[in-house]
């Protein structure tokens, strides 16, 4: 198959030039890195991507090809992909596609260049910006000119736009223990996974379902899992979780629903600089010190203070987490131990699973509230 040019145009003007790889087109988006040396299928096809360009930091993507056990979601998720060098032969046992025909068929533009490194640095300096792949423009200033009229990712509600459609449940593995209400802003399969493993029934709803429809299939506990987009902008979902907290459930979110649950609790969120991406962050519980390495997709942080416990409508809260990197907020808590959330994802494929005991908390919590 051959590749045509491609260019990469961001927000303040800067250009990369490389080749096509995936589908031919156009493309805008969020222009953010992400630092995993491994897991790109994860990446892909996790819905919190929506809306971003996502360049890898490992310099060789597709080695082991597409597989049909790995993904996060029923699609790839991503506005646009760069990489350095894509693999030229998939090698896997369990590989049934190349890479470059699953970003095809789905019709997801990349671009393989030689600069993701240049474009890591200038993003870190510069911060994540808009920008646009393009397979079909010849002139960048032609390109800038559209990229600067795209969608920005501050007050985008995304959530609405990958969730489920219909609610649907999985089953418990092994004997039942817990009914668990879990709203999907952009949930990954992993995570009802992990709860089912554990004995939860999980019954996943669309983002915008309501407390009272929520709490009418009578929840042990109530989840608000990962997603894309402005926290700011997905305020049906905070107003949802209001009377979650209200009526006493217990609650456990992940990242979108960790800056929910912020929300909820009366705490602001900002835009990071660049933002976490990647499976090596280190974040430390300041209950007891320890440090896990962590697997990170955000762009958003939930300002908090960090010197003690504060108040909330809901009682008495605090910082559990934080980043070591960059002092941001990674978790919170209410003290009375009825609802948490990390800005995390213990649920990681491929790993770490340094934060998997957090569904055993989760359990543990609907198990005291009885
Ligand atoms: N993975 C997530 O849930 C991301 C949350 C939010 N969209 C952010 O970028 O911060």
């Amino acid at each position: 198959m051959t590749h045509p040019p491609a260019m990469l145009v961001l927000e303040d003007g800067r250009v990369f030039h490389g080749v096509g790889f995936g589908a031919e087109g156009e493309t805008f988006g969020e222009m953010v890195f992400n630092t995993g040396m491994t897991g790109y299928q994860e990446t892909l096809t996790d819905p919190s991507y929506a809306g971003q360009i996502v360049a890898m930091t490992a310099p060789h993507i597709g080695n082991t090809g597409v597989n049909d056990d790995d993904p996060e979601s029923g699609r790839i998720q991503v506005a646009g992909y760069v990489v350095r060098e894509p693999a030229r032969v998939a090698s896997n046992w369990r590989s049934r596609r190349s890479l470059d025909d699953e970003l095809r068929a789905y019709g997801v533009v990349g671009i393989a260049m030689p600069g993701t490194r240049a474009l890591t640095r200038h993003l870190r300096d510069r911060g994540a910006m808009r920008g646009a792949v393009s397979t079909a423009e010849t002139d960048p200033e032609a390109l800038l000119e559209r990229v600067r009229q795209s969608p920005s990712m501050e007050g985008a509600d995304l959530a609405r736009r990958v969730t489920t459609a219909e609610p649907y449940v999985v089953p418990a593995i092994g004997e039942k223990r817990f009914t668990v209400a879990a709203v999907d802003l952009g949930i990954k399969s992993m995570t009802p996974h992990r709860m089912a493993e554990r004995g939860c029934e999980v019954h996943v709803l669309p983002a915008t379902v309501t407390a009272e429809e929520i709490l009418a299939r009578d929840p042990d506990g109530v989840f608000f899992s990962n997603g894309p987009g402005d926290p700011a902008a997905t305020e049906y979902a905070v107003t949802a979780l209001r009377g979650v907290l209200e009526a006493g459930r217990p609650f456990f979110g992940i990242c979108l629903g960790n800056q929910i649950f912020g929300r909820a609790l009366g705490l602001g969120t900002y835009k990071l600089r660049f933002g976490h991406r990647g499976v090596n962050q280190p974040v430390q519980d300041r209950a007891t010190g320890r440090v896990e390495i962590s697997a990170h997709n955000h762009g958003f942080a939930v300002e908090a203070p960090v010197d003690g416990p504060f108040d909330t409508p809901f009682g008495r809260a605090e910082v559990s987490h934080v980043n070591l990197n960059d002092g941001c907020v990674e978790g919170l808590r209410l003290l009375d131990g009825r609802a948490f959330s990390v800005q995390y994802h213990p649920e990681a494929a491929a790993g770490p699973h340094d934060s998997t005991g957090l569904f055993d908390r989760f359990c543990q919590t609907m198990e005291g509230a009885r």
